[in-house]
This record gives structure tokens, sequence and C-alpha cells, in this order.
């Protein structure tokens, strides 16, 4: 159908800037803001929810959370050791929340009175970050929500003139935002919207389609995420007509798609996971320290995710002071010691078409190279793993990255087992496998008889 709102390609991106968004695989998100100094605790009682929602879960006055801004000192806040974070936890873009569902701004904006620059130190966050993460060579997005629980003007559902003539005014006030930060930042690589499924936002599809274009237009080679889009119908993500609006899927919340679900494949993709159970900022509470993501579960994520074609978006959540908590930067120190022995697999690597999902892992395969790797983060109670070839490839070799090691060496048929030998401290093995093509192809692979 004729759509004016809908997807602006029916093709995955191809230029360098999309090309370097996906190959980089593994991203910090942080998740920062006037929410981390209550840190979940309202009153003296944990509120057991997301830290970031507490305003409205605490049923906070508004002006008590807007007094937050003066114990905002940043008295311990450095965006190099941020950076260090990243690189320490082997990230090549970070995602950060320049204004989240409470309206406070990272950044001192004109539009608004609620930002850093009322705060006692008067620090611009973004500014200091962006410095920071592009000195080390990591690329910088902008979280951008959408939804604003403090501005006069937002409207959840617009139920009369009053309501349009308000919700226009808000959509105004954002674009505003969003050209303000494009103005104020332009090496900006990406922005991330959140806040888009109200029935208001639905029903502007053409002001997410202007926000896309407006973007695309001061900043060449920006990426967008499929979840600032709403079509003429009000259809998220995928338009009317079944395409992705924006560069990727951005659906995947705490979740991953099915890992043999190789449709998944088709498309760019990011899903994005807290380190904590359920929680995006700082919480102090045991309900969120008590479920701490272990390293080989993130490194399992990543893997999966790599293996569909997908981005990984690892959240964290500074403390109120502006220091990282120690917990996740254990995590991410572990997860990318595992990451600089075992990153050839996952940096620039993709699905790998004709090699079906294994149960015991996942296999990649490096998109320039065309090199593919096994990932073993489920490794059999046997200790054996099967490997099942695609038609017309025999094994040459497995070698274990990191060692060198060739725990298999030797031609073997196209389905085979192979020992892994004892549990390693060092985390998931990943092992490159070489392969050539059958001298003599054998013919398919015999059917099972029917029995
Ligand atoms: C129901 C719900 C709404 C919004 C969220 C926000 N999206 C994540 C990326 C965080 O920003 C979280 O606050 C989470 C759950």
């Amino acid at each position: 159908m004729e759509l004016k709102y809908g997807a602006s390609r029916e093709k995955p991106r191809e230029d360098a800037a999309m090309q370097r968004f996906r190959g980089h695989r593994v991203g910090q998100f942080i998740h920062w803001g006037l929410y981390a100094l209550p840190a979940g605790r309202w009153e003296g009682k944990d509120v057991e929810f997301a830290a970031e929602f507490l305003p409205r879960v605490a049923k906070v006055p508004q002006q008590r959370w807007e007094a937050l801004a003066n114990d905002f000192t940043l008295a311990d806040f450095d965006a190099e050791r941020w950076a260090d974070t990243a690189v320490a936890l082997g990230a090549r873009y970070m995602t950060i929340t320049t204004k989240h569902h409470d309206g406070f701004c990272l950044w001192p904006s004109a539009h608004t009175d609620f930002h850093m620059g009322n705060t006692p130190s008067g620090r611009d966050v973004l500014g200091e970050l962006v410095a920071a993460y592009e000195a080390r060579g990591i690329d910088v997005n902008f979280y951008y929500s959408v939804l604003d629980w403090r501005h006069p003007d937002w409207r959840f559902t617009l139920e009369n003139d009053a309501d349009n003539l308000a919700f226009a005014r808000y959509l105004d006030f954002a674009m505003k935002q969003l050209e303000e930060l494009a103005e104020r930042y332009p090496s900006v690589k990406g922005f991330w919207f959140d806040g888009t499924w109200d029935e208001s936002v639905k029903a502007n599809g053409w002001w997410t389609w202007e926000v896309e274009r407006m973007l695309k237009e001061r900043l060449p080679g920006v990426v967008v995420n499929s979840r600032l889009r709403a079509d003429d119908l009000g259809a998220r993500h995928v338009d009317s007509n079944g395409l992705l609006m924006g560069d990727y899927e951005s659906g995947y919340e705490r979740r991953l798609p099915e890992p043999w679900d190789r449709s998944v494949a088709a498309r760019d993709w990011e899903a994005c996971m807290t380190i904590p159970q359920a929680s995006w900022g700082y919480h102090q509470g045991p309900w969120a320290q008590s479920t701490l993501k272990h390293p080989w579960d993130v490194v399992d994520m990543i893997a999966h995710c790599t293996s569909l074609g997908g981005n990984f978006l690892l959240n964290f959540g500074p403390r109120g002071d502006g220091s990282m908590a120690p917990a996740e930067v254990e995590i991410a120190r572990t997860v990318g010691e595992w990451l600089a022995v075992n990153g050839e697999a996952i940096y620039g690597c993709g699905y790998a078409e004709g090699w079906d999902y294994p149960g015991w892992g996942y296999f990649t395969r490096d998109s320039s190279t065309g090199k593919v790797f096994a990932v073993v983060t489920r490794a059999p109670a046997s200790g054996r793993i099967r490997l099942e070839l695609p038609t017309g490839l025999e094994l040459v070799g497995l070698r274990l990255l990191g060692s060198g090691e060739y725990p298999f060496k030797g031609l073997a048929d196209s389905v085979f087992e192979v020992e892994l030998g004892g549990a390693s401290n060092a985390g998931p093995r990943v092992f490159a496998v070489e392969t050539s093509a059958l001298a003599h192809p054998a013919s398919e692979k015999e059917p099972n008889p029917d029995v």
C-alpha cells in the first residue's frame, strides 16, 4: 500500500557508517540520571521495580523529584573512567541516556530548565562523555525518550482538540531538542529512541518520519533504531507493508530471538540487556544486586546475537555520585578478557549461512573472510560436541582460539564428535572451523528412512 511515512528502503543499508555499526557487535548502554540518586529506594523502602521508574512507581511529587537535581553533584563522575570501562568490556560503541522518561537532560538544553546546567556542577555530561569515548575510538550514540512524564504538553492519548494542540507543542519541543543535540554534538553516530509506544506517538507517524529525515540530513551516516518509527497507520518498527523502518530492528529488550530462527538474520538488529534482572538505572537493593548476570552468560548472549547478525548492547547503571558500580566493572573486565582472546569470532562476524544451530553454542562467520567459528557456550554433559558440516564440506581441523592448539586435525566426515576436554576457567571455548570442499561430493545427505 502507498505510505507517506513508511520505511525508506527495502534492503539493509550497506554504506560505510552502517557497516561500521554492524561490525561493532558489542556496545555499552548507560542509563544515568537523577534516578541513580535514590537508586530504587524511597522514604527508606526498597521499591522492587526498575530504578528509573521510581518517580512513577513510588508516586513521588514532581517538586520532590526535581529537587534531586540539587543533589546531583557529580562528586565522583569521571568520563575517562567510564570510557575505560567500555574499553575493558571490549565495547566498540556506547549509547547514553540523554533524556529518560522523567525529562531530565544530561546536557544544558535551551528548551527546558530541567537539565545539567541547573545542578551544582553545571557540567555538560554529554560533552565530557563524547570527548572521552571518542578519544578511545569508541563511537557514541544518544538514547532519547520521546515519552516525557514532566513536560506539560506530553499526552499518552489524544482525546480532543486541546490534547492535539498540546501534543503538537510537545512534538515541536522534542524536535527542537533533537536538533539541539545534533547541533551540539555533531560527531554522534546514532540515535536510540525509546518511549514511543503510546497512542499519541502512534497517531503522529509523520513526526517520527520527520525526525529520522532531519537527523540524517544534519548528520550524514547517522544510524537510527526502528523503535522511533510509526507509519501513516500507526504500525511500529515494521511498516504496514512489512518493511523495517529505521536502520536496525530494536524490539529485543531484555530478551533475545530464538537461536534457531535464521529469519532474524535477514535484518540488522540489536538486543539490549540489563546486568541485574530488571533495572536499567542503578538499583541498590538486594532485589537487583542479587540477580547480576554471570560474565559467561553475557558471553553467551554476545555470541547468540552475533550468530544471527545482531548487535548486543549491555547496560551499565552508574551510581548517583557518578561512579561505576564495582560489580558491573568486574563483569565488564571478565567479558572483555574473553573478547580479547576470542573477539575474532564476534567483531565483524554474523550469520553463518548453511551452518544449522548446533545447540551447544553458536556458529558465527567473519563477514569479510568467510571464516567460520564454533563458539561453545553450552558444552554438553558428555564433554563432546557434535559437528554437522554443510553438504559438500569436510573438516580439515578445529583451531582453538587463543592457544592455537588443534584438538582436531585431519580430514573428517561431515558429521562427527569432538572431545572438548575439561571445563576451562577462561570461559567458553571458540574454535576456528577449517574446512575444504569434499573431493568427491557425496550425494545429498541420506534422508532418514521413513520408519
Ligand atoms: C515497560 C517498559 C517501558 C520502558 C522501558 C525502558 N526501556 C529500556 C531501554 C529502559 O530505558 C527502560 O526504562 C522498559 C520497560
